[in-house]
This record gives C-alpha cells, structure tokens and sequence, in this order.
C-alpha cells in the first residue's frame, strides 16, 4: 500500500527561530512539480509521552538516541504513495510543555488535516490529561470531520503499564477514535508506528472534501482545478 520515497525532510519552527512563516506556508502550499496533495497531522499530548520519537521513527525509521523537550514545533515530512497518489506527509510535532507551546497553539490548528493524541501507557496522569487536549483541540474549531487517532505509547516497558488496553480501548471508542498501542523504541513496533500516520493518509485520502488541486498547464499557464477521488480501497 504504501511505498516510501527517500526524500524526508525535517525542520523546526519555534521560539528561537525565524524561520516560522515559511514553515506555517507548507501546511497549505502545493508541490507543483509533482502535484502533490500535502496532509498536515499533528502530534498532540503531554510532554514525555514520546512524540517526538513517534514522529522521528515514522519519518526517519528510528529511535532518536537523545531527545529535548521541544520547543514551539518540529515539523517532519515524508513522501508517501497510497494508490498511486503521491502524497506528503507533514507531521507537526508539537510541544507538550506550556511554556514551549503557549505561543504557538493557534498555530498548531489552522488548517489541520488529522490529529493524534498521544499518552505514556506508563503514566496514567498523561491518559487522564487527554481530556483537556481534547478539549483544547475542540476549542480551536476542529471539527468532528477530522480523523483523529489515539497513541499508547512505551508498550516495551511491559512491567510498568498503568493505562490498561480496555480503559484506553473505552476512551478511545467514547471519541470515536481508532487506538494504537505501541513503542518508538521497539523497533518490532516501527511497522505500527508507521500504520498510524498511514492509517490518517488513507482516511484523508478517501475525503473527497479536501481541496485537490490539480496543476494544469495549457498554452504555458497554470490553472487550478478541483478534481472527484476515486473511492478509497483502504482497508482502515
Ligand atoms: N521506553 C520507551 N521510552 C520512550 C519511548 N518513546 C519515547 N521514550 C522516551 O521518553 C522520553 C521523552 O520522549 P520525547 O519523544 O522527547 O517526548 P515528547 O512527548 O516529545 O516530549 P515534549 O517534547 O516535551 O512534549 C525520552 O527519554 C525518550 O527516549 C518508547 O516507546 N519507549
Ligand atoms: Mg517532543
């Protein structure tokens, strides 16, 4: 289903840097070259539950072997292809710590494609926090429309689960959201990082509302169309 393209691209848009707009424009701009639909998902939850390493391994296949709190947003892109539609994956990864995000919030929302929630199976105060970041998500005029998903993450550390999969499982179908229960570390699990984000792109793709906007080049000028979706075969 999905065949990866080398080229991933990873940048940062935060507090310390100036680099902010150009960034913020790639959630809406269109790759004319290859006219490419892009999806911005963003990664939200309280800070220490791991998406950072998430986002890192389904962009760049592996286990960041340091991490920072981030500050502002991360952002990572990856070139997928789902029924022979190239489509770029742009993964926002937000800061959990008020402090680095407070600045940044209206950002993180405009315009999102899919969101996912994220906590620390470890750590029962981040599954219980989901509430708020749900809330703050609705507050910020996200509508039900949005596919989002929620992530367990830390599942190799089998001794030390405190969210059991039933209680994430309820929560999880009370907000109509599909449940991931997985690890960034373990690279046996990099297969179900990927199928989260993979999962979104299949569902975005099969929305026929998402403005398409297919190049087209007559007599040197470009014009803009929207163009209908075939039905999506997606199996999620
Ligand atoms: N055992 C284990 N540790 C993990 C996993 N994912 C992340 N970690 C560790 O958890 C810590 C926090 O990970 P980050 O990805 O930086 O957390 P974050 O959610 O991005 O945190 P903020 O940027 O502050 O919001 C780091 O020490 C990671 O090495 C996992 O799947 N298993
Ligand atoms: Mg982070």
């Amino acid at each position: 289903m999905a065949n990866e393209f080398p080229e991933n691209r990873e940048g940062t848009a935060n507090s310390r840097h100036a680099n902010l707009t150009s960034s913020l424009d790639l959630s809406t701009s269109l790759d004319h070259s290859v006219q490419t639909r892009i999806f911005k998902i963003i990664v939200i939850g309280d800070s220490n539950v791991g998406k950072t390493c998430l986002t890192f391994r389904f962009t760049g296949g592996a286990f960041p072997c340091k991490t920072e709190a981030t500050i502002g947003v991360d952002f990572r892109e990856k070139a997928v292809e789902i029924e022979g539609e190239k489509i770029k994956v742009q993964v926002w990864d937000t800061a959990g710590q008020e402090r680095f995000r407070k600045s940044m919030v209206e950002h993180y929302y405009r315009n999102v494609h899919a969101v996912v929630f994220v906590y620390d199976v470890t750590k029962m105060t981040s599954f219980q926090n989901l509430k708020t970041w749900i809330q703050e998500c609705n507050g910020h005029g996200v509508s039900s429309a949005v596919p989002r998903v929620l992530v367990g993450n830390k599942c190799d550390l089998v001794d030390q689960i405190q969210v059991p999969s039933n209680t994430a499982l309820k929560f999880a179908d009370a907000h109509n959201m599909l449940l991931f229960e997985t690890s960034a570390k373990d690279p046996k699990e990099s297969q179900n990082v990927d199928s989260i984000f993979m999962c979104l792109a299949c569902r975005l793709k099969a929305q026929k509302s998402l403005i398409y906007r297919h190049v087209e080049r007559e007599d040197g000028r470009v014009r803009l169309t929207h163009q209908p979706e075939p039905k999506s075969n997606c199996p999620c």
